[in-house]
Order: structure tokens, then sequence, then C-alpha cells
């Protein structure tokens, strides 16, 4: 069964409703990066609002370790999802379980980052280039997934409920990650948007 995770949450209301129309897991974007971004408070009352098994994510993009250091302590999430240029050692120095984005943009050229984070818990493959952030509702070449990695994948980067299916098909990935195809306007989740994209993707089994 592909899992489902829905990215950029910034209210209680909206993360709730997608965890009771199905989805496992939860993002909530803390970097000041996005036009999405949390405080740790509002993130904290997110994850606290959340039924147990399901996933929480706490997004940062190369922020400093400190502030990283105090979303794990205040916001205490399941995981954390890096989407910048952090390395592997750097990441991994929190002790914490993490997703490492891949910035997919240039296309075949990036699968060489896929070897350098072994210690992530799984890898996100996003739309995004080089130094963007993420949540663009951009897709890659979905023909581009590889297969037999260690790691579980994540598929991310323009998914709706109308491209869904054929991205499953196509990419076979692990997990699938929704953004901005679940939205009204940025960090506003969309309830009929949102069920669509979850029986969509059930569709695809
Ligand atoms: O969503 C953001 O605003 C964001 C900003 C900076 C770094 C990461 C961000 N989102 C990361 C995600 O995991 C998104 O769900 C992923 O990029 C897919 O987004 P979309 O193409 O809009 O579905």
């Amino acid at each position: 069964m592909t899992r489902i995770k829905c990215c950029g949450m910034t209210r209680v209301e909206d993360a709730v409703l997608a965890a009771e129309l199905g989805a496992d897991a939860i993002g909530i974007v803390l970097t000041a990066r996005s036009k999405r971004q949390v405080s740790l408070l509002q993130a904290s009352a997110i994850v606290a609002a959340l039924p147990p098994f399901v996933t929480t994510v706490a997004l940062c993009m190369d922020d400093e370790a400190s502030f990283v250091q105090d979303v794990i302590d205040t916001v205490r999430p399941s995981l954390l999802q890096f989407h910048g240029e952090e390395s592997d050692e750097w990441c991994a120095q929190f002790g914490h379980p993490y997703l490492k984005a891949i910035a997919m943009g240039a296309g075949a050229a990036a699968l060489y980052q896929l070897r350098d984070h072994p210690h992530a818990a799984g890898l996100l493959l996003d739309g995004h280039g080089l130094g963007e952030a993420g949540g663009s509702g951009k897709a890659f070449d979905w023909s581009l997934m590889p297969h037999g990695m260690k790691q579980p994948l994540i598929l991310a980067g323009g998914l709706t409920s109308a491209n869904v299916a054929a991205a499953i098909r196509i990419a076979r990935p692990w997990a699938v990650d929704v953004s901005s195809g679940i939205e009204s306007a940025p960090g506003v989740k969309d309830r009929v948007k949102v069920r669509e994209f979850i029986a969509a993707v059930r569709g695809a089994e």
C-alpha cells in the first residue's frame, strides 16, 4: 500500500482532517524559506492534535543547528525532513530520524545525490532544483525513480488527484507526498482536494 504524506499544514483543522481521511503522515514547515512557515507553537499544536499512529514530519531547510534542536525539543516530531543542501553528517548530528529531500530539478544528473545520505530513514525525491524551496508544484520525470534501494523512496513534486495514479504506476514509490496539489491557497488545504487525492492514491493500488 502506498503511504501518503500531506505536507505544508498550517492549520490544526486541516491536519486533523487529512489524518481522518487516511493520510499516514503530516508535514509541517518550520523553515523561514517557506510561504507555509509555522511557528514552533503552531507546529506543536498541530502535532498535539493528531491521533497516535500518524507520523509527524517537521521540515527545515539549511537552518541553524540550534534552530533544528529547538524544533526537536519543542515540536517533538516523529521525523525531521531536511530540504536543503545539508550533508549526511550534518543531518545525523541530532540523533533524530529524518528524511532527506533530493532536488530532482536537474533530471537524471541529480541521481548522484541518492548515495550521499546513508543515515536518512528515507529519501524524498522532489521536483525542485538545487537551492530552491519545496512546495513548488514542480514535477520531475517519474521514470527516473530508482528501484532496489535500501531506503524507502517518497515521490514528491507537482502531484494532484489527476496525476497521482499515473505517477504511482510509473515510479512505484514507497510513499507519495503532496502539498500545493491539495491547497486552495499556500498553507490552506482544501477538504475536497485532500479527499480526492487520497481516493486517487487508493484507487491506483
Ligand atoms: O512546502 C513548502 O513551502 C516548502 C518550503 C521549503 C522547503 C520545503 C517545503 N516543502 C517540502 C515538501 O515536502 C512538499 O510537500 C514537497 O516539496 C511537494 O510540494 P508540492 O510540489 O507543492 O506538492
